[in-house]
């Protein structure tokens, strides 16, 4: 494909395309907060797969705010679990999926003076939407095809939708793209909605995925993101944990390091691709949510080929050698077998 690009959202601050929304929230957090307006918000809540605690904590931390956030135990990565811990944010890591540490956010902030910033609240969308106003900014105002993202909790397709839309609006543009939006299998309650023609929308308990930052079963934009699709003649497309893994380390075998819910966007556009829908010659944009390195657990099982009825096909092992020049040579001329003009 000759016009495809990756939009890369997660070489930001704490490393996902929360930071987009996550800024905008925590400003206004602190203009509500401060005089003349001094109004009595104790701290700002959310529950997490990973990313959008480790926004809310490092933007509230600089801004002197209380962060307080609700993670599945042993559902995000380590790297994601130490970014709010790091940040001085009050870290709940509770026993629970991430729809069940929603459901418990929720409570607690229409109890508690506890602003809630997960991205139902508009706030983060005003944010995440700049994404798309940025693409066609970058693309000279020419709209691509094709849009896919990545979706969870599905704030992320709408705030796409949203920026696009404001742009016609604006007439800058004159049409929006088509919005794919990519699930994992394993937590795919979008995919099997669109699947019944949108005729049920039954929320599920989402099974493990190394895309865990979309590990969600009943997104709270499920309303929102079905509208964006019906705009934009959407799609939505599923991957398999074989897929996405496989297509997050095909990624990154051209220089990226992609993380596993990119691997699930590429997936769904190898999906389409061998379809028929996207053709060789649209212009279209894989989202890539976040940087790969908060991701290194499960690459490095993939790559160590550890990870049970997965043939791993792109895993590329450290060789052990040992320390001596004639071993060295014996691996390297093994590998590099025909390439060398000795
Ligand atoms: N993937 C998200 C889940 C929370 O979604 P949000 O859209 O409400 O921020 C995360 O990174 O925590």
């Amino acid at each position: 494909m000759p016009d495809l690009w990756v939009k890369h959202c997660g070489i930001s601050h704490t490393g996902s395309f929360k930071d987009l929304g996550m800024t905008v929230l925590v400003s206004q957090v602190n203009r509500l907060r401060s005089a003349p307006l001094n109004r009595p918000i104790a701290g700002v809540g959310c529950a997490s797969t990973g990313d959008t605690s480790a926004a809310l904590s490092a933007y509230c931390a600089a801004a002197g705010i209380p962060a307080i956030v609700f993670l599945p135990t042993d559902r995000i990565s380590l790297a994601q679990l130490v970014q709010p811990i790091a940040n001085g944010a009050t870290v709940l890591s509770l026993d629970t999926d991430f729809d069940g540490c929603m459901r418990l956010i929720r409570e607690v902030t229409a109890e508690l003076p506890i602003y809630l910033a997960n991205s139902l609240n508009s706030l983060r969308l005003e944010g995440q939407k700049t994404a798309a106003i940025e693409i066609l900014q970058q693309f000279d105002w020419e709209v691509p095809d094709w849009i896919i993202v990545p979706g969870g909790n599905l704030g992320n397709i709408y705030a796409f939708y949203k920026g696009f839309e404001m742009c016609r609006e604006l007439e800058l543009v004159d049409r929006v793209p088509r919005l794919v939006c990519a699930q994992a299998a394993n937590a795919n309650p979008l995919y099997l909605y669109y699947k019944s023609g949108w005729a049920d929308f039954k929320p599920m308990v989402a099974a493990d995925t190394f895309a865990s930052a979309i590990q969600i079963g009943d997104p709270v934009s499920i309303d929102r993101a079905v509208f964006a699709l019906k705009a934009t003649d959407g799609i939505v497309e599923e991957a398999t944990e074989e897929e996405l893994m496989d297509a997050m380390s095909l990624a990154d075998r051209t220089g990226m390091f992609a993380c596993p819910h990119t691997g699930v966007a590429l997936a769904a556009l190898f999906k389409l691709r061998e379809r028929g829908v996207i053709k060789t010659n649209d212009r279209t944009i894989v989202v890539s949510t976040a940087h790969g390195l908060k991701f290194s657990q499960s690459k490095v099982a993939y790559h160590s080929k550890e990870i049970a009825n997965m043939a791993c096909q792109y895993a590329n092992p450290p060789v052990n050698v040992k320390a001596n020049f004639g071993a060295v040579m014996d691996v390297l001329k093994k590998k590099l077998d025909g390439k060398l003009c000795l």
